[in-house]
């Protein structure tokens, strides 16, 4: 079992909603326009950019437009979505989420960005959240976490414990790191024997340089697929059957010793 995955690698109009919808749907055309795209995923806060100081004045109140927009575009091209993450307003607060959307249109997941980015002054405008990341797409368990939270290892794992086979990530990666992106996606690859599915945007805002580099990995920590510098699409191939022959090779997940894992 395969899924085709078309990520849209994409800049994004700082505190400008509208640019950006109108900007999504150009590029959706082209990602799921010829019939033979599974999932499209989006890049982190890809409605407002970080535009933090006008975040309260600028975030979707219970994400229900992003939901309509993306549920109208899932349903007209037949694809599910990881649609990046949006600024969402709630009783909650204002949180950086993730979309996910399905074939029929359905909001399938929401998952609200665990771990704030401190250099980058999240915390001083979002809450954090506190669910997991976990979803089903075609019948198929994934996991979606959004940039920052691709540093920490125990939470990616805790995703990766119940045969989950493709991570998906978002963000909005500075270029002075885009290093690190890579080095850490291929890291949880390969110590989750697991695709990973990473987009990033591309282009500058008042404060960062943003580095595109979104990336396809394979279970054995193979880069199947890689962007440049500029806006583009990325297509790739996610094959179900790898990821059960390389975790048969090395049977990390039985291998485990959990009683030593305390400290
Ligand atoms: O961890 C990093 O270096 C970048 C994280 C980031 O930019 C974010 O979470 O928005």
């Amino acid at each position: 079992m395969k899924l085709n995955v078309a990520l849209i690698q994409m800049d994004i109009a700082f505190g400008d909603p509208k640019t950006n919808y109108s900007n999504v749907e150009r590029f959706f055309r082209e990602a799921a326009g010829q019939g033979e795209t599974d999932v499209v995923v989006l890049p982190e806060l890809w409605t407002t950019g970080y535009d933090l100081t006008s975040l309260d004045q600028i975030a979707d109140v219970e994400a229900s437009e992003s939901i309509a927009f993306i549920s109208k575009l899932a349903m007209k091209y037949k694809v599910n979505v990881v649609a990046g993450s949006v600024a969402k307003k709630s009783e909650a607060g204002l949180t950086n989420t993730m979309l996910v959307i399905n074939r029929q249109g359905q909001l399938v997941k929401e998952y609200s960005k665990a771990h704030l980015f401190r250099l980058m002054n999240e915390e001083k405008y979002l809450v954090e959240g506190n669910g997991d990341g976990l979803f089903q797409l075609d019948n198929h368990l994934c996991a979606g976490v959004i940039c920052y939270d691709i540093r920490f290892p125990e939470w990616i794992r805790t995703h990766m414990l119940n045969d989950t086979k493709v991570l998906f990530v978002v963000a909005e990666w500075p270029k002075p790191r885009v290093d690190h992106w890579r080095a850490l996606l291929i890291s949880r690859a390969i110590e989750n024997q697991c695709y990973v599915v990473a987009c990033n945007r591309i282009g500058s805002d008042p404060n960062n340089e943003f580095g595109g580099h979104s990336i396809i990995v394979g279970p054995w920590g193979e880069v199947i697929s890689e962007g440049k510098d500029k806006e583009m699409i990325l297509f790739g191939e996610v094959d179900f059957d790898e990821v059960d022959r390389v975790r048969d090779t090395i049977p990390i997940f039985s291998d485990r010793r959990t009683e030593l894992y305390k400290l």
